[in-house]
């Protein structure tokens, strides 16, 4: 019998389970990964967080004294990066005991990730270079509407929309795009429509999740798309998601995000034999 603490948070709603795995043995498979996010079977989020010491990840070759934030997303699937994921991340290491503040680094697959926590208890997250592609992709959504998207990369791989009417939109199956063999790895898509000056609103249909409430990583790809599209330059912009609001920063090709991070409960869970 497997039985395993864990925690459960979120970053402006896009929630996650937290595990601490110091040592590297958990190993959760696929299956286990899936019935832990599973909102009816399990304990129910986006993705899962495992807390593992860096010196005992055989991928990592940076400092190996910091924890390293295995992420998986709801499917079982592996990814680069997760903004929101980063901040809940350090809350439960700073809850835990586990790391002291305000200045908390963070390895992951995407590289050191440089977090801080501000006296307001926002967290404050060194996103690293974003990338915007040249081109579009042609994303159609379930209602059959139509977008260009650019690609952006954040560690991990995005392609935003500017349109308006955003509410409207179906995103309850899989947009598709095209050309098909653009995401061989998949994509996170956004849908953006301008609010302001240096402010937008999105929705998201996260690779290996479907749609959440937030997306960190889709934060920092819209501010940096739209900078590029609309104008509005360098600065902070302002990101309002179906989850609450968050921050980007930009300063030519580098990021910060800033956002809350929330823990709402603590347990233990006894897994299923697979
Ligand atoms: N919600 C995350 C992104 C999680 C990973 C993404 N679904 C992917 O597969 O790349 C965020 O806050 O950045």
């Amino acid at each position: 019998m497997r039985r395993w603490r864990f925690s459960k948070g979120h970053g402006t709603q896009n929630d996650f389970v937290v595990l601490l795995d110091r040592d590297n043995t958990l190993q959760p498979t696929v299956e286990d990964v899936r019935w832990l996010c599973d909102r009816r079977a399990g304990i129910g989020g986006d993705g899962l967080l495992r807390a593992v010491l860096a010196r005992h990840v055989p991928e990592w070759d940076g400092d190996p004294s910091v924890w390293f934030m295995d992420y998986r997303n709801a499917d079982g699937s592996v990814a680069q990066m997760c903004g929101n994921g980063v901040r809940v991340f350090v809350r439960y290491l700073l809850d835990e005991g586990l790391a002291t503040g305000p200045e908390v680094p963070v390895a992951t697959r995407a590289g050191l990730r440089p977090a801080t926590v501000l006296p307001d208890g926002r967290i404050r997250v060194g996103m690293g270079q974003v990338a915007v592609g040249a081109g579009s992709v042609r994303v159609t959504t379930a209602d059959g509407a139509a977008f260009d998207a650019t690609p952006a990369d954040v560690g991990n791989p995005h392609a935003v929309a500017l349109t308006t009417g955003i509410e409207a939109l179906d995103l309850t199956h899989a947009p598709r795009w095209e050309p098909a063999d653009a995401f061989p790895e998949g994509v996170n898509l956004e849908f953006v429509e301008p609010r302001g000056e240096r402010h937008v609103a999105m929705r998201v249909f996260e690779r290996g999740v479907g749609e959440t409430r937030s997306c960190g990583t889709g934060t920092v790809a819209v501010a940096a798309a739209a900078r590029e599209r609309l104008g509005g330059g360098d600065g902070v912009w302002t990101v309002d998601v179906p989850g609450g609001r968050v921050e980007v920063e930009l300063s030519g090709d580098e990021a910060t995000l800033t956002g809350p991070a929330v823990l709402v409960a603590h347990g233990e869970v006894t897994l299923p034999g697979h």
